[in-house]
């Protein structure tokens, strides 16, 4: 979509949690325009979404990597079980999340992401960056925080509020490295690459950033996004969804799926930086998330990354005269600051890159 005005750091908008209490009708900057409303039930997915036995692909079980591979070429996600996290564990994670955000907002903003009260950074409590005065705003808060490498860790942007916080994050965080390790490796056997070739690029400066996102009950959840659609600019992502509520949803050939909520399951996918390091031999899925009128929902999402001043582009192994190259060279830091403009003006990053 062209756009002649400039786009630049517009005012700050509100916490949705505070904006939301009592409200009638989201104000005009959430409202969608008409033709990209979400219905206010997707389409239900024509199979059931493919769930992978962890436990099975670490021994190497081939009915499972086929599975895996079915599920990457469908959707480019799928559902993880036997992943070794305890249902009272994922409990006391998706607890410490939820008491966050209970917290009064005056406490909450200290860990706020604006710096001298008016620029916004990634990392902190708040809400994404607004460029134009004409993007539209999604209906959700969220606490951005980079988890790895621990001595990048910021604590002053740790909630001590729940002061179980921090112990659940760390451990929750040494638990998703492990099924995230196990998934990159996957990924390179399925592109014939050795087992270690994506855990390797990942070097010490490599970022994991953890986002927890608070997405408020709203009066009118046709008419606004939770979070409106895009791809993640990460390596891979790793979701922990509130199993109270639904509410992502999955683009595939141009129709939106509900994704069904299956409690003590993660789940995993694939982002831009694996579709452009894959050559598009994995996709990155294009996703949104819908709100609810009675129910607020949570989620906690990791984000893989790489070291930010790293190239990356698609790999000479996937690169030949009959599959040429499919995307430009870029780097984490420059993809990522691209995510954050496209995702405000409603277009997706990865069409950027593509040749
Ligand atoms: O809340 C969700 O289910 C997904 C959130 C998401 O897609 C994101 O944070 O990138
Ligand atoms: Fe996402």
């Amino acid at each position: 979509m062209a756009d002649a005005e400039p786009w630049k750091t517009v005012k700050i908008p509100p916490i949705v949690q505070e904006l939301a209490t009592g409200m009638q009708e989201p104000p005009s900057r959430y409202v969608i325009a008409e033709q990209n409303r979400p219905t206010a039930a997707g389409f239900e997915m024509p199979d059931p979404i493919p769930i992978i036995d962890l436990s099975r692909l670490s021994a190497n079980c081939a009915d499972e990597v086929a599975k895996l591979r079915s599920a990457l070429e469908k959707w480019g996600l799928f559902l993880a079980v036997g992943h070794g996290m305890e249902q009272s564990f994922l409990g006391e994670v998706m607890g410490v999340a939820r008491e966050f955000f209970k917290l009064p907002l005056e406490e909450k903003q200290k860990y706020s992401n604006l710096v001298n009260g008016n620029e916004v950074r990634i990392e902190g409590y708040g809400n994404d960056m607004v460029v134009s005065e004409k993007q539209i705003l999604d209906w959700c808060d969220r606490l951005y925080i980079i988890v790895e490498p621990e001595n990048r860790r910021i604590y002053s942007l740790w909630p001590t509020q729940p002061p179980s916080f921090r112990d659940i994050l760390s451990e929750y965080t040494v638990r998703c490295r492990k099924i995230a390790n196990l998934f990159l490796q996957n990924l390179a056997k399925l592109l014939d690459l050795h087992e270690d070739y994506f855990v390797n690029m990942f070097d010490e400066n490599a970022l994991t950033y953890a986002r927890l996102n608070y997405y408020p009950n709203c009066p009118k959840p046709d008419h606004v996004f939770g979070m409106k659609p895009h791809t993640d600019a990460s390596v891979i992502t790793i979701v922990f969804i509130d199993d109270n509520v639904s509410g992502l949803q999955l683009q595939k050939d141009g129709v939106w799926y509900n994704v069904p909520i299956v409690p003590n399951t993660l789940l995993v996918n694939v982002g831009d930086v694996m579709e452009i390091m894959s050559n598009g031999f994995f996709k990155s899925p294009i996703h949104r998330v819908v709100t609810n009128v009675e129910k607020e929902r949570l989620s906690l999402v990791m984000f893989y990354t790489m070291n930010p001043e790293k190239e990356i582009e698609p790999l000479s192994e996937l690169v030949d005269e009959k599959r040429p190259r499919r995307y430009r060279k870029t780097t984490t830091n420059d993809y990522i600051a691209k995510l954050f403009e496209t995702f405000a003006r409603g277009t997706l990053a990865i069409d950027t890159v593509k040749i």
